[in-house]
């Protein structure tokens, strides 16, 4: 039996080993009356239970909860359902319904009352019988002829506990049972809706290698959002929050997300924001979102190469619906911001991306995404939990050697899990790991070398094709040698390819709203330069300069 199914069984034998302990002192409790009593006394007994039980219930007063409500399920009465179900186990309950739905991914099995049978719970002192029952129903055709319902039977005196405290926190309950049964899903735009898929990402805070006090911050953040309603509502915030994660591929960036959904519980809706043209279609994507959810925006320096804003043009625009606009950054960021934010709550926001300096400021900017993750390349304690998930192994005499080379070999995680698998022993395989981060912290020292040079003759390269006659800009004016004055930094990121038209693509952005691109010819690959220059306006400017090989 595999663990969840046994966790599943487990309310059921519990159930049973209770059932049996209850009628077993109930027999004995009948048979000690019946044995140690004079017949009189016993009569005197059953009549003074009887007249007890009679004096408590004139007090009594009972809540229906039905399964139906019009032609509508009621959802009170599938919380009161999914509430009692947990609570059968430790109850004296004798009669039980056992089943599990069909199709039914997860080995779950579900114990029930039986008609006529009751359970007890205790609430801040005071207590509560739930009885299952069923009335006839001949009135609306189409429904069953038996319509199921909850009796809830309580002293009168507890009545404003019942209205003011008890349901409300049963239905609570019932959200944090189902909550935990929850099958996730990953929706996936289409077009302007969403297609949702089951999510089985195995990846949880327990798999993920990553630094293990950033893994607590990252955890400890989480748990307090999704705690902070009343706080959000106090602040006059929408209940969402931004996390921007942000290193190089491989570290880990999507195992991070599922590993949050998994942690919270939450769908993701995974926003493939070039497959969305308009604004109008991200605005239906975004208000067809649930609550409690994440949206991902994966590659978002890629996704966001969007285009500024346009006009739809008149032949494409939908009758009555005006002017609309392309997805723009600043269009969804407005979105997340305003309208989106307020028509739901309880949402995370993830932004992923390789190269967080090619962002947009706007992006950056305080208070846009609330926590910046950076997942870096493997060290050791991201070493260890590797370690541990493909071998279950905690200590080994090669770790201490990994360990040191770890560190200056810069290999991701992915990478090291790569090579972990390739062997099913664990001695082996950390041999094989040790000669991986030999080679390449050999090769890292001498690529580093060779992209000294290239930055040198790539710094070149720009000043000989930044050509005014093939320069023009998004307006159509001619630019001008924005390009010419720039200074090379040592750091730059690694390069990202891609085309421009015919040549060489070269893109400025200007802090004072200047910007241009243009194309050149030349040889090089695509690399991101970033300094100061000296703009048309005579302005200093800040520069961000693009350009590659077209491919
Ligand atoms: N931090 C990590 N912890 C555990 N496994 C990891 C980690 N990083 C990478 N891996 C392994 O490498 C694979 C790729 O990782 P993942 O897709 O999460 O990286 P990424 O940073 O999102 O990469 P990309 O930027 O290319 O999308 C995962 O399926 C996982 O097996």
């Amino acid at each position: 039996m595999d663990p969840n199914s046994k966790a599943a069984a487990q309310p059921a034998k519990d159930f049973l080993a209770a059932a049996a302990s209850i009628a077993a002192s109930a027999m004995l409790a009948r048979s000690l009356v019946n044995d140690l009593l004079p017949k009189e006394a016993r009569g005197y007994f059953s009549s003074a239970t009887k007249a007890l039980r009679a004096r408590f219930s004139a007090g009594q007063h009972t809540v229906n909860i039905e399964e139906v409500e019009g032609w509508s399920s009621n959802l009170v009465y599938s919380a009161v359902q999914s509430y009692l179900a947990a609570k059968i186990s430790s109850s004296s309950t004798r009669r039980v319904r056992v089943s599990k739905r069909a199709g039914a991914e997860k080995k779950s099995i579900g114990v029930f009352l039986e008609e006529g049978e009751e359970v007890t719970d205790t609430f801040r002192g005071c207590e509560f019988k739930w009885r299952l029952l069923s009335r006839d129903n001949n009135l609306v055709v189409d429904q069953p002829k038996k319509i199921q319902l909850y009796q809830l039977s309580f002293d009168r005196t507890y009545k404003d506990v019942i209205f003011d405290a008890y349901l409300p926190y049963v239905l609570d309950r019932a959200d944090e049972i189902k909550a935990g049964e929850k099958k996730l899903k990953i929706h996936l735009n289409e077009q302007d809706w969403w297609m949702p898929i089951s999510l089985h990402h195995p990846a949880t805070f327990d798999t993920l290698a990553m630094d293990t006090d950033l893994k607590q911050d990252v955890m400890g953040d989480l748990a307090r959002f999704v705690e902070r309603k009343e706080y959000y509502r106090k602040i006059g915030r929408a209940w969402k929050r931004g996390y921007l994660i942000h290193g190089p591929p491989g570290t880990g960036k999507s195992s991070l997300v599922a590993a949050m959904a998994n942690y919270l519980k939450f769908d993701i809706y995974d926003l493939e924001l070039t497959a969305v043209k308009w604004n109008s279609a991200l605005k239906r994507l975004l208000i067809g979102m649930k609550n409690k959810s994440i949206l991902l925006v994966e590659d978002i320096d890629c996704s966001i190469r969007l285009r500024r804003r346009e006009p739809r043009p008149s032949s494409e625009t939908p009758c009555g619906r005006g002017k609309d606009e392309r997805v723009t950054l600043s269009g969804l960021l407005n979105l997340v911001d305003g309208l989106w934010s307020s028509c739901g709550e309880e949402r995370i926001v993830v932004f992923t991306t390789n190269y967080k300096d090619r962002l947009d400021p706007a992006l950056l900017r305080p208070g846009r995404m609330d926590v910046h993750v950076h997942m870096g390349y493997c060290g050791a304690s991201a070493f260890r939990t590797l370690a541990y998930n493909y071998h279950d192994v905690d200590d080994h005499p090669l770790f201490g050697e990994i360990e040191e080379m770890i560190g200056e070999a810069k290999v991701t995680p992915g990478e090291v899990a790569e090579v972990l698998t390739r062997s099913g022993d664990a001695e082996s395989a950390f041999g094989g790991l040790v000669e991986f981060l030999q080679v390449k912290r050999d090769r890292g020292t001498e690529e580093e070398e060779e992209m000294e040079d290239k930055r040198e003759e790539e710094f070149d390269l720009v000043s000989n094709v930044s050509n005014p006659e093939n320069d023009y800009n998004e307006d159509g004016l001619h630019g001008g040698s924005t390009s010419r004055t720039m200074y090379s930094r040592a750091d730059w990121p690694p390069i990202n390819f891609r085309g421009g038209r015919g040549g060489y693509m070269q893109s400025f952005r200007g802090r004072g709203g200047h910007s241009q691109s243009f194309r050149g010819t030349g040889e090089g690959n695509l690399q991101s330069y970033r300094g100061r220059g000296r703009g048309r306006r005579g302005r200093r400017q800040f520069v961000n300069i693009v350009w590659g090989r077209v491919v």
